[in-house]
């Protein structure tokens, strides 16, 4: 499979097959893929040349514009919204609508008032029952397809019946070198891969390398046909392993974590994905537009795109581009934004509706705050938080060059300000700060700057956010009481782990069917001997090797009643409390007038054994206790005696504030800010070693 043809399509994929991994085998040899996107690139200018002349009448005016044209990769300020310079949104600052229109395209552009009547229907619905995954929710767009298709025709046509028979022409190419790959493999009885293949003072052959790699999985998969006598499963795992660490570059620490989360075929072929960028994709935003409106206008400048997938109704799959995507006068109009397939998910599962008041806990730089709000209408209220200065502004620009009249925003760290000063929201996203392994393909920084403190920090950051999230909703919202958990990481600790926490500290809540039909696949029911929910697996996991979208998680939860006002010594920790209590509260009525007493029933209809910590604050001594636990379990592992190293009645409080400052800085979002912190215990061994140095230096002058 090429890169080129691995973007065409974004729907829901077949399962992942051993067929498809050693395809992906295949893409990555050594030196191969570069090669293979310019045979894409280039096939793609032919078939568009193609194109052009059979859709000559039809496209007279495009052509114009298009002939002297020559279609380039898709120039971009940026890789996606997410992650743009705070720089460029203030260079938007100055651009008002009414400048924009005087530039090259507008005549289009202006029509698109005329156009109300067409504007996407891009509402979102929650499920009927929250228990049962709705058929699915994509149905209603099949609507505009008629519309759509034609236009996709005169911009793709003749991708097809060429493209077809070059694609099976070379499927079974690929299949007939992989079964000579796998014979030539298979023939020397059992691979040996524990055979050295260094060369004292050269770098590995990474091509042995790779070869070494697939072997070593092959192996795995038939460990008693394949694997050499004496030979454990450990072994070829470890082996693995280290090839993946030195292959794609990777610490040993996160190549176990993300190896563990696949079948060893599966995760070959998610290292695999990570090393090729996702396709480009852009969000129309219906509030000043349309998506045939903006495909047209994009079509005119050069733009090849097609529509995302039946999934979205707003989405644009950008293949290539004359023009750069963050320079044209229809993004400088706000009439789309570049934002990442995957970030639609949790908008589309949250469905803010018209009227409603939405809360945006971390929402820079506004991806799915702007979303939302244009599913919204403009109406109702989206309070668009963030803790993040610098990314705040770059939120601004953006509500403001896309348009969005019905958001305010605001500088709070949310883990503390919400309910606090707001509360009572009919929705709450939390698309929270992680460890970005999803989007190891746009950040490849992440495969050597997260370590195991990161795993227990970010999570801990993140139980915080939730827990704040469900107590900012509010459970009686005659339209609402949702809330929507996400992140772009793919790890079990900052998702279903999270999500399994708060269910054990707020039994007001439940999980409930996401609504994004069979998209992606269910969250893990267990992982590594723990068990979760049996919800879970309602809530989705993306993956860049199986939908070929950025890794994503998302899990939306039904507040099914109130949090119980907090202990005054709660206070300060996690405030609490719905709308109408704090209300009543300030009003100076006692809260049993006014507190929902209803007691939360179990499913079963039996009340909940709420011992253990139900409705508790968010407990920092359990968390700081976690770490210290990790931290004694890692220094163990390096073979040093926890004892001699930490100081116990102290280290639960540094542990503490390693967490809390760790969790302010150390997010993939915002790794530029990030500080280099080192933790206690590697200060330690720090000074421990320079007292040893001096004392040697002394010894020697003696
Ligand atoms: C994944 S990004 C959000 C992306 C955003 N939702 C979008 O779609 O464009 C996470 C954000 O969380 C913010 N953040 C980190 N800690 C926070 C906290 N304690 N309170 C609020 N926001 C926080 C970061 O500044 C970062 O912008």
């Amino acid at each position: 499979m090429g890169k080129g043809r691995r973007m065409k399509k974004q729907g829901p994929p077949a399962p992942l097959d051993e067929s498809k991994i050693t395809t992906a085998f295949k893409k990555r040899k050594a030196g191969d893929s570069e090669s293979a996107s310019k045979v894409t690139a280039v096939k793609k200018r032919r078939r568009s040349d193609a194109d052009e002349e059979e859709a000559a009448p039809k496209k007279s005016a495009l052509k114009k514009s298009k002939s002297n044209e020559k279609k380039k990769p898709v120039p971009m300020d940026s890789d996606s919204e997410d992650d743009m310079d705070d720089d460029e949104f203030d260079d938007l600052d100055g651009i008002s609508e009414g400048s924009v229109d005087s530039q090259e395209g507008i005549g289009r552009l202006s029509d698109l008032e005329d156009d109300e009547d067409e504007v996407d229907d891009d509402s979102v619905m929650d499920s009927d029952d929250d228990d049962h995954p709705r058929e699915t929710m994509f149905s209603d767009d099949e609507d505009l397809s008629d519309a759509e298709e034609k236009l996709t025709a005169a911009n793709i046509e003749g991708l097809s019946r060429k493209l077809d028979a070059e694609k099976k022409l070379e499927e079974e190419e690929a299949e007939q070198e992989m079964q000579d790959a796998m014979q030539t493999n298979i023939a020397g009885d059992r691979p040996d891969v524990f055979a050295d293949q260094t060369q004292p003072g050269l770098a590995p052959d990474l091509q042995l390398l790779r070869q070494r790699i697939t072997d070593t999985i092959r192996i795995l998969g038939d460990l008693k046909g394949l694997g050499q006598p004496g030979k454990s499963r450990a072994d070829y795992v470890d082996l693995v392993l280290d090839d993946i660490c030195t292959y794609y570059g990777y610490t040993r620490y996160l190549a176990e974590k993300l190896f563990n989360l696949f079948t060893p075929m599966e995760a070959f072929a998610f290292f695999e994905a990570n090393e090729t960028p996702r396709p480009v994709v852009i969000r129309t935003n219906t509030l000043r537009t349309n998506r045939r409106s903006l495909a047209q206008a994009l079509i005119n400048r050069g733009v090849v795109l097609e529509p995302v997938g039946k999934w979205s109704k707003v989405g644009l799959q950008v293949f290539e581009s004359a023009v750069p995507l963050g320079a044209t006068p229809e993004y400088l109009a706000g009439h789309y934004i570049l934002q990442a397939a995957s970030s639609f998910l949790p908008v589309m599962a949250l469905a803010p509706q018209p009227n409603e008041r939405v809360l945006d806990m971390a929402a820079a730089p506004g991806g799915k705050t702007t979303y939302m709000s244009a599913l919204m209408r403009n109406t109702g209220c989206v309070i668009a938080n963030d803790a993040s200065k610098p990314r705040a502004k770059g939120l601004i620009g953006n509500i403001h060059r896309l348009g969005c009249k019905n958001t305010i925003v605001t500088n709070l760290d949310a883990r503390t300000a919400f309910p606090k000063a707001l509360g009572g929201f009919d929705r709450v996203l939390l698309d929270a700060p992680c460890t970005g392994t999803g989007v190891i393909s746009k950040d490849a920084g992440v495969k050597t700057s997260k370590n195991e403190r990161d795993f227990l920090a970010i999570p801990h950051m993140q139980r915080q956010l939730l827990l704040a999230a469900i107590d900012s909703v509010d459970h009686s919202s005659k339209t609402g009481g949702y809330l929507v958990y996400s992140t772009c990481s793919v790890t079990v600790e900052e998702n279903e782990a999270v999500v399994q926490y708060v269910l054990r500290k707020r039994p007001n809540v439940k999980i409930v069917d996401t609504g994004l039909g069979d998209f992606g696949s269910p969250g893990f029911t267990s992982y590594m001997g723990k068990k979760f929910d049996a919800k879970m697996a309602l809530t989705r996991r993306y993956f860049p090797h199986r939908e070929n979208v950025d890794g994503f998680y998302v899990c939306k939860l039904k507040k099914t009643g109130p949090t119980p006002v907090a202990k005054p010594s709660d206070d300060d920790k996690t405030s609490t409390g719905s709308r109408p209590a704090r209300r009543a509260s300030a009003q100076g009525a006692t809260t049993d007038e006014e507190i929902d007493k209803t007691p939360i029933l179990n499913e079963d209809g039996t009340a909940p054994n709420l011992e253990g910590g139900a409705f508790g604050p968010f407990e920092e001594d359990e968390d700081a206790e976690r770490i210290a636990r990790a931290e004694r379990n890692r220094l163990r592992r390096k073979g040093i005696n926890p004892k001699g190293v930490l100081n116990k009645p102290k280290k639960a409080a540094k542990g503490q504030a390693q967490l809390n400052e760790t969790a302010d800085s150390n997010t993939a979002q915002e790794k530029t800010e990030e500080k280099e912190e080192k933790p206690v215990a590697e200060k330690t061994e720090k000074k421990e070693k320079k007292e040893k140095k001096e004392k040697k230096a002394k010894k020697a002058v003696k």
